[in-house]
């Protein structure tokens, strides 16, 4: 069977993925906006602003609501065990801080071990973490850990790019400046020429 055949036939491997999430209670989030309006100041019931407590939490709820989806993994058949690698994913999440955005690119990568992923699936984990309200440190960590824990794979590895708007819109105001995270397991963390591998085709090093 070619590599092909087996990411498009077997279907074993496939599980839902849930994310115990708090659910938002809409209508107080919009009651807040309306409050936070005031307190800047603002009319919420003026003629510009009507619909904006509607707005923001509509938002809030869209950018905080993680997607459910089929984990879909393959038998590894053909035996592949090199690096698979996604490079340049967008990533965008909320900072726990300030509630403002954070954006950027993640790379994703694992060594396999019996079973593949279907390759939309490394963006569907990051996803799954970065709708929430994150550090960069722990949405990073979390999808190492979490391709750890149900792929089983020889190693991961996760690096994000990101830049913050609390540090280029406000305070310091380091426009452009970006910070960048990794979070690795198994041999990508442990053997020096895998290591190596992963960072150099990552872009940021090796
Ligand atoms: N480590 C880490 N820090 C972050 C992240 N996002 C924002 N921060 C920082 O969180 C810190 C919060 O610091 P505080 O001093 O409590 O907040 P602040 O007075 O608004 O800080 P300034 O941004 O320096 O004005 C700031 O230094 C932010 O730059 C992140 O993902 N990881
Ligand atoms: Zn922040």
């Amino acid at each position: 069977m070619t590599a092909a055949q087996s990411l498009t036939a077997p279907t074993t491997g496939r599980f839902r993925v849930l994310r115990d999430r708090t659910a938002v209670d809409v209508p107080a989030a919009e009651r807040a906006v309306a409050d936070l309006l005031r307190a800047l100041g603002r009319d919420p019931e003026g003629p510009h602003l009507t619909g904006t407590p509607r707005r923001v939490a509509a938002a809030f709820t869209e950018l905080l609501s993680a997607p459910h989806f089929d984990l879909t993994t393959f038998p590894n058949d053909e035996g592949y065990d090199e690096l698979v690698l996604a490079t340049a994913i967008p990533v965008q999440s909320l900072c726990e801080h300030h509630l403002l955005p954070f954006s950027g690119v993640a790379h994703i990568g694992y060594l396999p071990g019996d079973r593949i992923l279907g390759l939309s699936k490394l963006v569907r984990v990051l996803d799954l973490f970065a709708r929430d309200l994150q550090v960069q440190e722990r949405l990073t960590r979390q999808v190492a850990d979490w391709l750890q824990e149900n792929l089983a794979p020889r190693g991961v590895g996760v690096v994000i790019e990101a830049e913050h708007l609390c540090m280029s819109l406000r305070g310091v105001r380091a426009r452009g400046a970006r910070t960048t995270t990794s979070a690795l397991h198994g041999l990508l963390r442990d053997d020096g020429r895998s290591r190596q591998e992963f960072f150099a085709l990552t872009g940021i090093g090796g």
